[in-house]
C-alpha cells in the first residue's frame, strides 16, 4: 500500500486560527498508519476573526457576507497549505490530498417549528483546490446529517482508529470552544464508543474576557485564579436542560456562545468580573463532570482521561475538574504520533484518506445516524495537473 502525504486543515468553534498538519498515511481503516511530518498554527487576522463572529450572529449576518466568506476563507486555507509545506520544506507538488474541515457557521443539531436540523462549514474546496493544485475532501458533516445523525462528532472514528485497544478505558476530552468527549472501553469494537458534545469549552469564559478586558482569552486561567466561584449563579448554570439531553447530542456557538454571556452579564451585572469568570470556568468543568457522572460513569467508568484542545492549558479548569474527578487520572493528551495541538487536524487528514479509501467513517452510536457511511465531497483539481484519486 503506497503512502500518501496528507494534509488536514481545521478551524474551530473559537475561530482563532487555522491549524493545518502534514501527514504521512500509509493504508486505512483498521489498518491506518499516521506519521505526522509538521504541525502550524496560523492566527486569524482581527478583521477575518470579527467577520467569522459576524457571519456566525443571526443578529447581524447577511447573505452577501456568507457568499464572500466562503470564498475568503478558502484563500486563508490555500495560504495555510502553503505556509505549511514552506515551513516542512515540502514541495506542494507533493501533497496528495487535502482534508479541510471548514469553518462552522451554524450548526442545527435537531429540527424545531422553524428550522431544519442542518449545519454549514464554508472554505470554498474548489479555491482550495485551485490555489494548492490538489484535490480536496471537505464538508464531511452532512452525509451524516441526511442519515438522520447530527453530523457531529466526527473525531471519535480516528480516536478509535489511532488509540483503540488499550488496556485500559481511556476517555479523550477535547475542551476546544465546546468540550466533546470520546470513550474507548477497553478492548472495545467500534459499536462500544461512547461521544458526544458534553457542553460550553472556552467559549463562555473567551466571551466574558473578551468583554471585560479586551482580551481574547483567559490565559493561563489567571482572571479565573483572583475571582471566586459564585455557589448561586453556578446552580442556576447548571440547571441547563442541554445537561439532562441522552446523548447523541451536539452542540455550538448557536447555544454558549456571545448572548449567552450577555446574558449572564445582564443579569448579574452587580457581580465582580472575575467572580463571573471563575464562575464561567467551574460551570465548564462541572458540565464536564455531571455528563460524565450521568452518561459515563455506569456504563464505562474511565481510567484516565487525555485532555486536549486549549482548554487543556488552563490550570484552573483542569484543577478544578480533578477535584470533581478524584478517581480518574487526567493528563495532558499525549502521543508519540501527534501532538494535543494537532490531534483535530490530523483527524481530518485521516477522514479524507478514508474518504478516498472509499471507507464508513461516521460514529453512528455518537452522531445518532441511521447507518455507517462514507463522508466528505470531493473536489479534484481540473486544471492540467489533474490528479483524480477516487476510482483509479
Ligand atoms: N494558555 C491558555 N490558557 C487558557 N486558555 C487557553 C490557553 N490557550 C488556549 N486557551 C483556550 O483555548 C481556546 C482555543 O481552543 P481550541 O483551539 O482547542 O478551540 P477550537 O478548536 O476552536 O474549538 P472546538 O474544538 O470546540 O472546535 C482559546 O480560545 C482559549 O480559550
Ligand atoms: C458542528 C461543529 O463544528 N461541531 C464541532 C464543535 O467543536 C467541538 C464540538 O463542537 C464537535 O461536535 C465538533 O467538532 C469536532 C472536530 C468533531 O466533529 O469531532
Amino acid at each position: 500500500m503506497v503512502d500518501k502525504y496528507v494534509v488536514g486543515l481545521m478551524s474551530g468553534t473559537s475561530a482563532d486560527g487555522i491549524d493545518s498538519v502534514l501527514t504521512r498515511i500509509k493504508d486505512s481503516g483498521d489498518q491506518t498508519e499516521l506519521e505526522v511530518l509538521d504541525f502550524e498554527t496560523i492566527p486569524y487576522t482581527q478583521e477575518m476573526q470579527k467577520k467569522i463572529f459576524t457571519a456566525m450572529d443571526p443578529d447581524r449576518s447577511s447573505s452577501p457576507l456568507i457568499c464572500s466568506l466562503n470564498f475568503e476563507l478558502g484563500y486563508c486555507f490555500a495560504d495555510a497549505v502553503k505556509s505549511l509545506c514552506r515551513h516542512a520544506h515540502f514541495s506542494i507538488d507533493r501533497v496528495d490530498l487535502i482534508g479541510s474541515h471548514g469553518q462552522t457557521i451554524y450548526h442545527i443539531p435537531d429540527s424545531d417549528e422553524t428550522y431544519h436540523a442542518s449545519t454549514l462549514q464554508i472554505g470554498e474546496p474548489a479555491v482550495i483546490s485551485y490555489e494548492t493544485r490538489t484535490p480536496v475532501a471537505s464538508n464531511f458533516r452532512v452525509m451524516d446529517m441526511a442519515a438522520g445523525g447530527q453530523g457531529a462528532p466526527l473525531i471519535p472514528y480516528v480516536d478509535y482508529l489511532l488509540f483503540r485497544n488499550l488496556e485500559r478505558t481511556i476517555a479523550l476530552l477535547n475542551i476546544g470552544g465546546i468540550s466533546n468527549i470520546t470513550v474507548l472501553p477497553k478492548r472495545g469494537n467500534l459499536r462500544s464508543v461512547q461521544a458526544f458534545d458534553m457542553g460550553p469549552g472556552n467559549m463562555i469564559i473567551d466571551e466574558l474576557v473578551r468583554k471585560f478586558y479586551g482580551r481574547p482569552y483567559d490565559r493561563n486561567g489567571n482572571f479565573a485564579k483572583r475571582g471566586k466561584v459564585i455557589k448561586q449563579i453556578l446552580k442556576t448554570l447548571m440547571n441547563d436542560s442541554y445537561f439532562a439531553k441522552k446523548p447523541p447530542k451536539s452542540t455550538g456557538r448557536e447555544r454558549y456562545g456571545k448572548q449567552y454571556a450577555e446574558w449572564m452579564v445582564e443579569n448579574w451585572h452587580d457581580q465582580n468580573s472575575d467572580d463571573l469568570i471563575a464562575t464561567a470556568t467551574c460551570f465548564t468543568a462541572k458540565a464536564i463532570f455531571k455528563n460524565y457522572q450521568d452518561f459515563i460513569q455506569s456504563k464505562n467508568p474511565v481510567d484516565e482521561i487525555w485532555v486536549s484542545g486549549g482548554g487543556s492549558h488552563n490550570p484552573v479548569l483542569i484543577g478544578w475538574l480533578q477535584t470533581m474527578l478524584p478517581d480518574v487520572t487526567i493528563k495532558t493528551f499525549e502521543s508519540n504520533r501527534l501532538n494535543a495541538d494537532a490531534k483535530e487536524a490530523a483527524a481530518f487528514a485521516v477522514l479524507a484518506n478514508e474518504m478516498v479509501h472509499q471507507q464508513p467513517a461516521n460514529v453512528p452510536t455518537a452522531t445518532g445516524a441511521k447507518e455507517q457511511l462514507i463522508l466528505g465531497n470531493y473536489t479534484p483539481f481540473t486544471g492540467m495537473k489533474n490528479r483524480i484519486l477516487i476510482g483509479g
